[in-house]
C-alpha cells in the first residue's frame, strides 16, 4: 500500500541585488539576512548597513522590524546553482520515488522569479538545472526503470490558458477525477534533456513579455511547465506516473506600480486578480478551511494539486532589498508567511497495470475449483439421500432424512452463487481487456496526433 505523509509547502526566500535604478535611487536597504533561515525585514536604522544610502526619495520608514523565518533565506551572493542544490534536487528524487512535486516562484515584477527559473546561459535557473538532474538520473536508472517522459509547457495571460509548445487558440480547463485537466492539451514525448530543454526554449520564446517600468523583460503571464513521467519497473512491470511543474508566475506587483495604461493596464489587472485568488486560497488551505476557493481563477484552478493536492511544494518569494519596492516586498514575504502554514498529503504513485487481470484470472479458477468441489459433494449428498429414501420406504423414519435435504439446498444455494460470481468476475475481465485495447488505441492515436503536430510544427 503506498504510504500517505502530510508535509507543509517548503518556502525559500531569495533576495536579489540592487539593480541600477535602485543603485542610482540610492535607496537604503529593507532586508537584511540574519542567518540560513531568517531575516528581519525594515531593520532600524542601527541594523541599516547602509545609512548612508538614504536620500529624501527614499520611502517613509516604517520601523517595521519584523524578523521571519523560512525554510530557506537565500542572500544576495547565492547563485542558481545554490538554489537547485538545496531546493530542488532533493524533488527530483522524490519525483523519481513516486510522488509529485511543484516549484513556484511568486514575487513582485523585477523581483528575479524569471531570473531563478530560466536564468541565464551565464547563470542557468532551476528549471534548466532541475531537467538536467531529472535527465541524468532517468539514465542511471535506466537498467531497472522504464521511463517515458512527456512535457506541456502552458501560460495562463488575461485568464486564457494557451500552449507555448504549439500555435492553438485558448484551451479549455476540465475537472475529473484526477483533477483539473486541461482539454485537447497533447503530451510532447522526450527522449532526452536536450530535446527537453529544447522544448523549454521554444515555449519561453513564444511567452508574452512586455517592459513595465520595472523590469524591460516582465512577464506578463503566469507560465507553468509539466514533466509528466511514466515509470515503469522493467522485474514487476508495476507503473507509476508522476508529474513534476515549474511555475513562473507573473509579478504579483500593485497594478499603480507599473502605471501601466490600456492593454498593459488589463494586463496588470487580470495578473492581479489572478494573484489574489492565490492569495485567498493561500489564506484559506493556511487556515485549514475546508472549501478553497480554487475555482475563481483558471490559476488556482491549475495550482490546485500543487497547492493542496498530493503533492510536494516549493514556493521561492523572490525580494528586492530596495526600499523603492517597500509594498511589494512587505506583500511578498506575508503571502510566503502564510503559504509556510499550508500542508499538503503526499501519497507515492502506484498503478498495478497487468496486476488485475492476472489477479481476476487466478480468482475464478480458484471460484471454478470450489464449484466442481460442491457439484461432487451434491452429487454424494443426492446419493446418500437417494439411499436413505430407500431405507425410509423399507420402515426409516423421514423426519431423520429433514437435516439432510436443508443441507443439499444450502449446498444448491452455495453453488448458484459462486456460478454468479463466476459470470460477474468473466464479464469484469472482458470490461478490463476492453478498458486495456481502448487504452491502446488511444496512446496510439495520441502519438500519432503528436506526430501530426510536430511536423506541423516544424514546417511553420
Ligand atoms: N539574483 C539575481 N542576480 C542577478 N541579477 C538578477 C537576480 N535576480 C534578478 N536579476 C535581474 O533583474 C532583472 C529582473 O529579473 P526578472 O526578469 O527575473 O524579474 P521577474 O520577477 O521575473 O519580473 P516580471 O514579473 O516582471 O517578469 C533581470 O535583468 C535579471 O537578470
Amino acid at each position: 500500500m503506498p504510504s500517505e505523509q502530510h508535509t507543509n509547502i517548503k518556502v525559500a526566500v531569495r533576495v536579489r541585488p540592487y539593480n541600477v535604478r535602485e543603485l542610482e535611487q540610492k535607496q537604503r536597504s529593507i532586508i537584511k539576512v540574519m542567518d540560513r533561515s531568517a531575516l528581519l525585514f525594515d531593520p532600524d536604522e542601527e541594523d541599516d548597513e547602509a545609512p548612508s544610502n538614504r536620500t529624501a526619495t527614499s520611502p517613509k520608514r516604517m520601523n517595521k522590524k519584523l524578523t521571519m523565518e523560512f525554510d530557506r533565506v537565500f542572500d544576495i551572493d547565492n547563485s542558481n546553482q545554490d538554489l537547485f542544490e538545496e531546493c530542488t534536487a532533493p524533488l527530483v528524487d522524490a519525483v523519481l520515488n513516486g510522488y509529485n512535486c511543484s516549484v513556484f516562484v511568486y514575487g513582485a515584477t523585477g523581483a528575479g522569479k524569471t531570473f531563478t527559473m530560466l536564468g541565464s546561459e551565464a547563470h542557468p535557473g532551476l528549471t534548466y538545472l532541475t531537467m538536467q538532474d531529472l535527465f541524468d538520473k532517468i539514465q542511471a536508472q535506466n537498467d531497472v526503470r522504464k521511463f517515458d517522459v512527456g512535457v506541456s509547457y502552458l501560460e495562463v495571460y488575461n485568464e486564457h490558458v494557451m500552449n507555448l509548445l504549439t500555435k492553438s487558440g485558448p484551451l479549455k480547463l476540465r475537472e475529473d477525477n484526477n483533477g483539473v485537466v486541461v482539454s485537447g492539451l497533447c503530451l510532447t514525448p522526450i527522449y532526452s534533456a536536450e530535446e527537453l530543454l529544447r522544448m523549454l526554449m521554444l515555449g519561453n520564446s513564444h511567452r508574452t513579455q512586455h517592459p513595465t517600468d520595472a523590469n524591460a523583460e516582465s512577464s506578463r503571464s503566469h507560465a507553468i511547465f509539466q514533466v509528466h513521467i511514466r515509470i515503469t519497473e522493467r522485474k514487476t512491470d508495476t507503473k507509476r506516473t508522476v508529474k513534476l511543474s515549474m511555475i513562473d508566475l507573473a509579478g504579483s506587483e500593485r497594478a499603480a506600480s507599473t502605471k501601466g495604461i490600456g492593454v498593459r493596464f488589463k494586463e496588470g489587472a487580470s495578473i492581479n486578480k489572478s494573484l489574489l485568488a492565490l492569495g485567498n486560497c493561500i489564506n484559506k488551505l493556511a487556515d485549514g478551511l475546508k472549501h478553497i476557493p480554487y475555482r475563481d481563477s483558471n490559476l488556482t484552478r491549475i495550482l490546485k494539486d500543487s497547492l493542496g493536492g498530493n503533492c510536494r511544494t516549493l514556493m521561492v518569494a523572490n525580494v528586492s532589498m530596495s526600499s523603492l519596492t517597500y509594498e511589494d516586498t512587505y506583500n511578498t514575504l506575508k503571502y510566503a508567511s502564510r503559504a509556510k502554514k499550508i500542508r499538503t498529503t503526499l501519497k507515492q504513485n502506484v498503478l498495478k497495470s497487468k496486476m488485475p487481470t492476472e489477479f481476476y484470472v487466478k480468482k475464478i479458477d480458484e471460484v471454478v475449483a470450489e464449484n466442481e468441489r460442491l457439484k461432487e459433494r451434491n452429487k454424494a449428498l443426492e446419493a446418500k439421500a437417494t439411499q436413505l429414501e430407500r431405507a425410509g420406504n423399507s420402515g426409516f423414519d423421514p423426519q431423520e432424512l429433514k437435516p439432510w435435504y436443508s443441507k443439499i439446498d444450502a449446498v444448491y444455494a452455495a453453488a448458484r452463487q459462486l456460478q454468479e460470481h463466476v459470470l460477474g468476475m468473466r464479464s469484469k475481465i472482458k470490461n478490463i481487456n476492453y478498458r486495456q485495447t481502448l487504452k491502446k488505441e488511444l496512446e496510439e492515436f495520441r502519438k500519432l496526433m503528436c506526430v501530426d503536430q510536430r511536423v506541423c510544427q516544424e514546417s511553420f
